[in-house]
């Protein structure tokens, strides 16, 4: 491809980064809507190419207790924010130590998505560490006990030791909604697993992936391992859980661990690309999909997850109004005029 067949394509398949030789070289460049000759343009690429590369306009987002009071909860180890297009964006803000998450981290980025899933305005989560150097380095050790995490600053149940990161997981697991982890410097440890378990990870050019586990005494038996071995296979699993060594961003790319590399400086952009490009599309056709692919791996658990939305959808229709209409006026109901399917 000559240079100014590859503007035209880096114009649209925004995936391209001409400027990044090393991963062009990989062969990793994608090209999302590029036709296979870039001088003629698909009906597609018209259509849906040309998405903003503008900043988004972040807004710090609070969370409300349930209490009728709706009083706002002090975030201290979490930066929550919203854009009005439709972007949630949960920042660990704990950079002085690699974005370690303590029991209260975990708390609060709970209480966050939890505001994020519940508003109908949000349609695209973004996890991500503050700074360059970390995403998150996993369980704070200096918080860990004799028997497991806690929060020396915290009192009552805050002193019980608790592993609430699978909470967290699972929350992600089960959101409705796309999450996306953004990902700069090291996602290690339970870090790693965070990433795991979104749906998309974009990673920068100095990102670092690994579990340290084995060496500090701990293991994630459950997504970390079984999860992690739908993502790369059992083998490079095993290696990665065994050895416990670091993969470069590049390695975790070939290996299926993340969805695309981009040069650091280029990170939040892609991001908020990738954000847009979700937010285009149908969130239901969204939601179910993502619903199937969990349920595939997280047997009955994920099917209650699936039918969940499929009760969602039925409750929106005609047929399952008329059982609810004919509930409140005491009459039988009449399914007749509902096509019955083949
Ligand atoms: C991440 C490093 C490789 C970064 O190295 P480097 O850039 O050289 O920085 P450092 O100088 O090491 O660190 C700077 C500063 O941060 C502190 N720090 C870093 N990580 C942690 C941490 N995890 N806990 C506490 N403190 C941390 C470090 O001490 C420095 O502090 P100073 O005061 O400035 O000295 C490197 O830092 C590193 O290897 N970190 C540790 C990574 C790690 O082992 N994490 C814990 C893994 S175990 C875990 O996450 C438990 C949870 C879990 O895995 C789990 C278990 C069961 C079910 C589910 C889960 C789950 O999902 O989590």
């Amino acid at each position: 491809m000559d240079d100014a067949a590859r503007r035209r394509v880096g114009s649209i398949a925004h995936h391209v980064n001409p400027n990044n030789q090393d991963l062009a070289n990989e062969g990793f460049s994608r090209s999302t809507y590029a036709s296979a000759d870039a001088s003629t343009v698909s009906s597609y690429e018209r259509v849906h190419g040309n998405v903003s590369r503008d900043a988004v306009k972040w807004t710090r987002a609070s969370v409300r207790t349930d209490a009728s009071d709706g009083a706002t909860i002090e975030l201290r180890e979490v930066i929550y924010e919203k854009s009005p297009e439709g972007i949630a964006r949960v920042t660990i803000n704990r950079p002085e130590k690699r974005n370690a998450f303590t029991p209260r981290t975990i708390k609060e980025m709970r209480w966050c998505m939890d505001d994020a899933r519940d508003d109908g305005s949000v349609g695209v989560i973004v996890l991500r560490g503050m700074g360059d150097l970390a995403f998150c380095s996993g369980g704070d050790q200096s918080a860990r006990g004799e028997g497991g995490y806690v929060d020396a600053k915290a009192g009552g149940s805050e002193h019980t030791p608790r592993l609430n990161v699978l909470d967290l997981q699972m929350q992600i697991r089960r959101m409705p909604k796309p999450v996306i982890a953004s990902v700069a410097g090291y996602a290690v440890g339970g870090g790693h697993i965070l990433h795991m378990v979104c749906d998309l990870t974009i990673a920068a050019d100095n990102a670092v992936f690994g579990q340290t586990g084995p060496k500090v005494g701990s293991f994630d038996a459950g997504y970390g391992s079984t999860h992690m071995a739908r993502l790369i296979g059992q083998k490079k699993a095993r290696e990665m859980w065994f050895l416990a060594r670091f993969y470069n961003a590049i390695d975790a790319l070939k290996m299926g661990l993340v969805n695309t590399v981009v040069p650091l400086a280029e990170l939040e952009t892609e991001t908020a690309v990738w954000c847009r490009e979700i937010l285009r599309n149908s969130p239901t056709a969204i939601r179910l999909c993502k619903n199937a692919l969990n349920a595939a791996e997280d047997g009955q658990a994920g099917i209650q997850d699936m039918g969940g939305s499929a009760t969602l959808l039925f409750y929106q229709s005609a047929e399952g109004n008329e059982g609810r209409r004919a509930f409140l006026e005491g009459r039988r109901p009449d399914f007749s005029k509902f096509q019955r399917f083949p």
